[in-house]
């Protein structure tokens, strides 16, 4: 007897949403409604394109580190990013989305990549309080996307955050450091958080009475938090830190609660948040625009990568 079509697909949305119920996980060869693939693509997507727009602001400082240890670290910080983003792009290409497709739906605007990463790199500070503030809030973001429903979008994100912790921590000792030095080297410090903070809260999304895609992500299982609860983690976990490093959060209305058992902060400019998601931030055509140079630029080595597969292909054909 055959199955009405409508019967098979009730079936299949029944086996999906039971799976989610059940917090395991749905791998890419099982039925999904296309609304699950299509907000996968799109989250994972952002997420890839991030790290690999996110080498650029700290790639700045490479070849002007100040010491031979703090080259090593931040060459191995940007290089773990290029990982990070791979994996991620590998993670889509399960969902039948080519990296070319990706690439240029980055190029063209069509996909968006993280506010955070176009915001100037003015100091070397800067490298400390990304690696502290930027990697701290991604942390806060990928430890419950570990257990997020996508299996390569979670076992990827395992990885990742072991690498983050370190990168974390590379950013932190690097202030720490400086906060020990001179005056100036304080000064710096200082500044530096004063323009990190608030791009550094932003990276959590829109608050959730105005984040379109929340409810239905955590419905999924992709999401597991909402932004604001992510945020309120963030300030928590980084307000004992800034106190330990000598910086001050720049925040009047940063304060301890103790009914909430929690901070109350103020609210980032979130115009600012629109301009800056729209194109408009301070960087956002020059890094869009360095990425799409170096991918023209990267066109002979993809062609002669393929040539050589196709080669080796035709290779082994001919000795079977
Ligand atoms: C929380 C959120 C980012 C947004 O929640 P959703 O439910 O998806 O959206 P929601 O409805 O709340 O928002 C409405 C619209 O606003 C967009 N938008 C929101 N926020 C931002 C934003 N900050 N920037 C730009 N756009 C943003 C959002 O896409 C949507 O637009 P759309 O409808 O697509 O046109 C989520 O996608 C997520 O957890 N992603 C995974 C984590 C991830 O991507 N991490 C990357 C950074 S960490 C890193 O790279 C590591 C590193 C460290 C140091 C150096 C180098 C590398």
């Amino acid at each position: 007897m055959t199955v009405a079509p409508e019967r098979d697909e009730q079936e299949l949305l029944a086996q999906f949403e039971a799976t989610i119920g059940h917090h395991d996980r749905i791998e890419p060869r099982d039925w999904m409604p296309d609304g699950y693939r299509k907000t996968v693509v799109r989250q994972v997507a952002q997420h890839a394109h991030s790290e690999i727009i996110g080498m650029q602001p700290e790639g700045n400082w490479l070849t002007r580190a100040p010491s031979l240890r703090r080259k090593a670290i931040l060459l191995a910080k940007v290089q773990d990013e290029a990982g990070h983003g791979l994996y991620l792009y590998s993670a889509c290409e399960t969902l039948g989305v080519s990296r070319d497709e990706l690439t240029e739906m980055l190029i063209s605007g069509r996909q968006k990549y993280s506010s955070i990463f176009n915001y100037p790199t003015l100091t070397y500070a800067d490298v400390g309080t990304i690696g502290w503030l930027v990697d701290g809030a991604a942390i806060c973001n990928q430890v419950p996307l570990c257990r997020t429903s996508y299996g390569p979008y979670g076992r990827a994100m395992i990885r990742v955050c072991k690498e983050e912790s370190f990168h974390q921590r590379q950013g932190y000792e690097l202030l720490a450091t400086m906060m020990r030095g001179t005056d100036e080297q304080r000064a710096m410090v200082q500044e530096s958080v004063n323009r990190f903070w608030w791009p550094a809260l932003m990276m959590f999304g829109p608050p959730d009475d105005d984040s379109p895609n929340t409810a239905q992500s955590m419905a999924w299982g992709i999401k597991r938090n909402t932004n604001d609860d992510l945020r309120q983690r963030m300030v928590d976990m980084t307000v004992p830190q800034a106190e330990a490093l000598g910086v001050t959060l720049p925040d009047p209305e940063l304060c301890w609660n103790e009914e909430r058992q929690a901070h109350d902060f103020g609210s980032p400019d979130w115009d600012e948040f629109k301009d800056v998601i729209s194109g408009n931030g301070p960087c956002n055509a020059q890094r869009v625009e360095h990425r799409r140079r170096a991918w023209e630029d990267g066109a002979w080595v993809r062609e002669a990568a393929t040539a050589f597969a196709r080669r080796s292909d035709d290779v082994q054909a001919a000795v079977r």
